[in-house]
């Protein structure tokens, strides 16, 4: 018969079970640590030749410079890499993470985004604490889903979503109701300006907000609401609480799932580890994000149960019913439908609300710009006259494109971009690029400093877009380039100079005093009045 055990083995068996696993995970640390070493060393011999940013050549220097910049990190940027086609920055000493390779040159830019467009793709979750929960928040759409080398099917999945997605965009009935939803709400956005004519300043930029996803909900989903006139929009909301927690929690969860994901042992650490959970559970912010999200499982359920039995899907022209009319052909699943429209709202409605608050911050601080764009719409647009593609094309009001442009030039929605490589490469300058680093280009900086692009490269200029002829996509990647390109580029140009002639056509804009203008910090640029997201401008009627 074997003897029970007594409490003192019970205790020598913990001990030695404790031993076991602190062993253990010193050894797992350890042989983590080590290849993260030996990754870096050879990633940072490759670029022995290759400059650090200007006064950032230690170990964290750059991030801390970073870290202290944060509130104009671009800015900061331009200064640190300024004249640099193509520089280094490093982080932790023993591994590449926090560190990247900027680069800033169109050639450099081409090369990532199309000629070797296998090897570059979107950072892997277990690698990039931020990735983590944007994950969460998008799923595998097309705005997340991995392509080329670093995707298990080799890209298939994102080729069938864009495929299938670039179909519905350019389904006519798809397009004429997208022009009338546009219209439409920009006159909503009018006359909700127009209450607060000759009074007291109004935030535009909640209303250009609050415009693009009214059209959004209309286009996407074929629900008609009015967030100016204070309808209640559920899903709308519930995106903005989703986004906001989003942000916040990841920022404020950096440095700890930077600290799980490398020094701590299985089941603790790693991406998916134990401490990551514990730490999410133990914060209000994770779990606003979670409520959030599943406001926007039940809304987006709803819609497209009721979208499958509305008698009239067969008329409907949105793109969950145009989705729906082809389901028998395609089998397309619920959970499908509503991450693909997710992925295209995230996509397309804050990035063309912050182009439009940009405009307007240039229209009201260049008061000549606001009068002779105004003269151009006066003049070859009659009041009566339909807003559609063809009237509002370059070649018909040129300095309308002019200022659109210029504004995307200088404060792009989407500032920043960074792909991770899947294999070793060689940029065209002959900087050599190990597998697993981070490179990072930003359209804000290639715009600043390109002098020889863009003569006087800060000033706001129209005019430098007349006669217009588009850009290479590389010198002036706002819209990304090569196979993933941005899909609604032609919806957002349109989309912002509707809203831009229906306001300018019966108001005057100037910018309220005593603003501090910034641009924060989110993946898609906004304006800033000192701590707050608004931008206050007093309305004026034309007479
Ligand atoms: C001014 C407005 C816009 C700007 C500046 C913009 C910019 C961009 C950028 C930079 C990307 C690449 C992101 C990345 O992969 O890292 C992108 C992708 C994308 N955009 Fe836009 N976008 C705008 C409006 C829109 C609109 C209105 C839609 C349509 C609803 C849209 C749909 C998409 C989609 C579907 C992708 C993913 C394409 C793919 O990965 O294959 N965008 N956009």
């Amino acid at each position: 018969m074997i003897p029970a055990p007594t409490l003192d083995g019970h205790r020598q068996l913990l001990a030695r079970s404790l031993l076991a696993y602190g062993a253990f995970g010193l050894l797992q640390v350890g042989y983590r640590l080590a290849c993260s070493w030996a990754h870096a060393r050879q990633a940072r011999t490759k670029l022995k030749e290759t400059p650090s940013s200007h006064g950032h050549e230690g170990f964290m220097a750059f991030t801390l410079g970073l870290a202290k910049n944060l509130h104009r990190a671009l800015d900061w940027r331009l200064e640190v890499c300024k004249g640099l086609p193509v520089c280094k920055n490093w982080g932790f000493p023993w591994s590449c993470m926090l560190g990247n390779i900027f680069i800033n040159n169109p050639e450099g830019v081409r090369h990532i985004l199309k000629d070797e467009f296998q090897k570059y793709s979107k950072a892997i979750p277990s690698l990039d604490p931020f990735i983590i929960y944007f994950n969460e928040f998008m799923g595998s759409g097309i705005f997340t889903v991995l392509h080329g080398l670093g995707s298990v099917d080799n890209g298939q999945r994102w080729l069938q979503m864009r495929k299938t997605s670039a179909q519905m965009f350019n389904r006519k009935n798809f397009n004429t109701l997208m022009q009338e939803v546009f219209v439409t709400k920009a006159d909503a956005l009018r006359e909700w300006l127009e209450g607060f004519a000759d009074a007291e300043p109004v935030d535009i930029q909640k209303g250009f907000f609050n415009f693009t996803m009214d059209s959004i909900m209309n286009i996407f989903f074929g629900e008609d609401v009015s967030s100016q006139t204070g309808d209640h929009n559920p899903y709308g909301q519930a995106f903005d609480e989703a986004h906001e927690a989003l942000f916040v929690h990841t920022v404020n969860s950096l440095a700890f799932n930077t600290f799980a994901m490398t020094l701590l042992p299985w089941p603790f650490g790693g991406a998916h580890g134990l401490a990551r959970k514990f730490h999410d559970f133990a914060s209000p912010m994770y779990w606003r994000f979670r409520k959030a999200l599943r406001i926007l499982d039940a809304e987006a359920h709803r819609m497209v149960q009721n979208c499958r039995i509305d008698a009239s899907l067969s008329q409907r022209r949105d793109l969950l019913a145009l989705f729906l009319q082809a389901e028998e052909e395609h089998g397309y699943s619920e959970g499908f439908l509503k991450e693909m429209v997710l992925n295209l709202i995230i996509a397309g409605r804050d990035t063309t609300a912050c182009a439009l608050s940009w405009m307007f911050v240039e229209l009201a601080r260049n008061p000549a710009v606001q009068s002779r764009l105004r003269d151009e719409i006066d003049e070859k647009l009659p009041s009566d006259a339909n807003l559609d593609m063809q009237t509002l094309a370059h070649g018909k009001l040129p300095y309308l494109h002019g200022v659109l442009y210029e504004t995307l030039r200088l404060w792009p929605p989407v500032p920043f971009d960074s792909k991770m490589t899947y294999a070793d490469d060689v940029l065209p300058d002959g900087t050599q690029v190990s597998k697993g680093i981070t490179v990072v280009f930003s359209p804000y900086i290639l715009a600043r400093d390109g002098e020889e692009r863009y003569p006087d490269p800060l000033a706001f200029k129209p005019e430098r877009w007349i006669p217009f002829s588009a850009p290479s996509p590389f010198e002036f990647p706002v819209f990304q380039a090569g196979p993933r390109i941005c899909l609604g580029m032609d919806m957002a140009i349109f989309e912002a100079k509707v809203a831009a002639v229906q306001l300018l056509r019966h108001l005057e804009f100037d910018l309220a005093p005593g603003q501090r203008i910034g641009y924060g910090t989110k993946i898609t640029m906004n304006v800033r009045n000192g701590d707050k997201d608004e931008l206050l401008v007093c309305v004026r009627r034309r007479h």
